[in-house]
């Protein structure tokens, strides 16, 4: 049944078969299925029946020149409305059927992204607008995802800026513009929310206009993807504004250049590409500039609706997807550039996207059974294929406890939290994390610098004393954007956090921008969540990507169970906090360790010293009483048993390990 159903829901498949199986199979899906695979399946039923009623016209698009086709982006801060407004346009252009509701895009296709309302990954969607094709890319807004903007920005004729007309310009509309800016992406900006009885779109679109984001206020679109209103005057806006000039791209040799992809289990990789010059057919033979050599015949090709939609080609200004009977991973990577296996010898990669930030948090992933390490390595490897910015490499050395591991490098968080689940909805990989560190650095009283990449390598107490010159630590310029009565509260909460005020500015509409200079383990310890409560939510914070690095009186808290360092849950702490983190995180850990049959010591050490103790007090087994009733012993007997169970316990006591889930590990994370 499952394998009929994913037929069903394979692009190509008939829509009234499609319907009826949508109606009909509801029941047996959840019947065959787990929760999630259930979703997934009905979600892609749902989309192939919505994506067939898109009136994409092969003919006109086979013709189409290179001039008629604009590619954009949606950027803004989080939550302004990207996903609503992108829906409403695809809605508009025929592509999605209407529905009143507002906050479920079909462009958030993830588990993860309806479960949180957030979006995570960058997705394509190609509509006809009169005589010409426009491929929109919703973004991301949360500053985690922020590569997945900068991605989108490196593939796109000009982009959207939406500002929220209700809550004004926000940290990451700052970053954002900025990020347009520097890969010299023209910008057309809109008010979004101007339904909202507290929205300002007058007071929006000055403010844009002082910081350059538009020549014109009047320029500044009014749009509610709730009520409708303005959404209209998007699309004309914005091909009079990223229309490009006629040139002969279409005849050139072909070269189109991977956006990104997904791991299909039936179909192998799904890349989605933009053709750059020439065009695709399926039939086709492709190379890889600068690959293994391997040649592959195009199976499948066509647009994102953002259903797949089948056209059997792809013409230059095109974004699609292709299917090319490719199953490893690593043979197509996100900027990887193809073109006819013939013409390889004589091209050049197309100009290369921005290139993945580097990660500021990392953390070792291991399989719960040792033995499944190469099952999970594959699923990372296949979900990393969807989210360029992860960095995988193998642990340098097995761990005592937990064997052969992973060391993945996130952007934050929430990237990590993110990535953790899809690692369970999308490919069923229960791993374990642990706690998540940003990379420290040493400074040796040699000279020497060497990078932390675990908290494994921390120096021993000893080494600190004798051989360390400095711990350095990542520094990054960062900005809060908050209303000025909210000022003093985000200063103290800066201040706790040990960032450098470096300027303060005024806007417009009576806001403040606060520019600091903050250790980025402060910054991913929750900065922005505690800035946003100090101000009720109106404070946003923006991090520059780039860290540097500076000395900082910084130590490794150790936690250990019956004496054993349990190296998933070792963390750094400033040195003045770590005896209290070290304490907060025994004490949340007493919470999550089950009672055993033996007594457990949990201990927090930092430098070598035992700052917080507690213990678990053992099961107590009556062996008096066997098969439930007592048994009438003798004084001797009695005796011996109690002296057997007590010699039993302490066997236990050093041979027994306790087993502790993920919400153990959870919990002392960020304690
Ligand atoms: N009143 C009103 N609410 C809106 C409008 N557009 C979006 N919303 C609401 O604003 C919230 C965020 O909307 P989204 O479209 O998910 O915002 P987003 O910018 O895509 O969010 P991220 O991708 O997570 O950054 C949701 O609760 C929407 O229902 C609008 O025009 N009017």
């Amino acid at each position: 049944m499952r394998q009929f159903l994913r037929r069903l829901a394979a692009p190509g498949a008939p829509r009234r078969r499609l319907q009826a199986a949508l109606q009909r199979n509801a029941s047996h899906v959840s019947a065959q299925c787990d929760r999630s695979q259930c979703r997934r399946i009905k979600r892609a039923l749902a989309q192939r029946c919505a994506s067939s009623i898109t009136a994409l016209d092969e003919q006109r698009l086979a013709a189409l020149p290179v001039e008629k086709t604009v590619t954009f982006s949606i950027v803004a801060h989080v939550d302004h409305g990207k996903s609503s407004l992108a829906q409403r346009l695809l809605e508009m252009y025929g592509n999605i059927a209407s529905t009143d509701a507002v906050g479920q895009s079909a462009l958030d296709t993830l588990d993860v992204e309806r479960e949180r309302g957030i979006t995570v990954k960058a997705v394509t969607a190609s509509m006809l607008v009169g005589e010409y094709l426009v491929n929109l890319v919703d973004t991301p807004g949360h500053a985690d995802f922020a590569h997945e903007v900068r991605r989108s920005l490196g593939a796109c004729d000009g982009a959207l800026l939406l500002v929220d007309a209700s809550q004004g310009i926000e940290a990451q509309t700052l970053k954002v513009a900025a990020a347009a800016r520097a890969a010299g992406v023209p910008l057309v900006c809109a008010a979004s929310k101007i339904d909202l009885p507290t929205a300002d779109a007058v007071e929006v679109a000055l403010e844009l206009a002082a910081l350059e984001f538009t020549k014109d206020p009047e320029d500044v679109l009014y749009v509610s993807a709730k009520s409708g209103d303005g959404v209209d005057g998007v699309m004309p806006a914005i091909i009079d504004a990223f229309k490009q000039p006629a040139d002969d791209r279409r005849a050139r040799p072909t070269r189109c250049r991977v956006l990104d992809g997904r791991y299909d289990i039936t179909r192998g990789v799904v890349a989605v590409i933009q053709c750059v010059d020439g065009s695709l057919r399926e039939g086709d033979r492709i190379a890889f500039l600068g690959g293994d050599g391997k040649e592959h015949t195009v199976q499948e090709l066509g647009l994102l609706t953002p259903a797949h939609h089948r056209t059997g080609f792809l013409n230059a200004g095109c974004v699609g997807y292709l299917v090319a009977g490719l199953r490893d991973v690593r043979q197509a990577r996100v900027g990887d550039t193809l073109c006819l296996a013939t013409e390889r010898d004589r091209l050049e990669p197309v100009d290369p996207l921005p290139p993945a930030t580097q990660p500021g948090l990392f953390a070792s992933v291991f399989p719960p059974d040792g033995g499944l390490f190469d099952e999970m390595s594959r699923a990372v490897d296949r979900l990393a294929l969807n989210d360029a910015s992860v960095t995988v490499r193998r642990e340098a050395k097995a761990r005592p406890t937990l064997g052969a591991g992973l060391r993945l490098g996130f952007l934050g968080l929430l990237h990590m939290d993110v990535f953790r689940q899809r690692l369970r909805d999308e490919f069923g990989a229960e791993v374990l994390f642990t706690s998540p560190t940003v990379p420290y650095k040493v400074r040796w009283k040699d000279g020497n610098v060497t990078t932390l990449e675990a908290l494994d390598d921390w120096p021993d107490a000893a080494q600190l004393s004798r051989e360390v010159s400095d711990i350095l630590e990542p520094v990054v310029d960062i900005e809060v954007v908050t209303p000025r009565e909210h000022v003093g509260a985000c200063l103290e909460h800066l201040e706790t956090a040990r960032a450098q005020q470096t300027g303060i500015e005024s806007t417009l509409d009576g806001r403040s921008i606060i520019a600091c200079a903050a250790p980025w383990a402060s910054v991913v310890d929750g900065l922005g969540e505690r800035l946003a409560h100090a101000s009720r939510g109106h404070a946003t914070l923006a991090v520059d990507e780039l860290p540097r690095y500076e000395a900082a009186d910084v130590a490794k808290v150790d936690v250990l169970l019956n004496g054993e360092p349990v190296e998933a849950l070792a963390f750094a702490a400033r040195s003045a906090d770590a005896r209290d983190r070290g304490r907060r995180a025994v004490e949340k850990l007493r919470r999550h360790v089950p009672r055993q049959l033996f007594e457990c010591i949990i201990q927090a050490r930092v430098n070598g010293a035992v700052v917080a103790r507690a213990r678990i007090a053992p099961l107590r087994k009556d062996v008096l009483t066997t098969g439930g009733s007592k048994a009438v012993l003798g004084k001797d007997r009695k005796k011996k048993l109690l002296e057997k169970q007590k010699r039993g316990k302490a066997r236990q006591k050093t041979i027994g390990k306790v087993a502790l889930g993920q919400d153990a590990l959870w919990a002392v994370v960020g304690s």
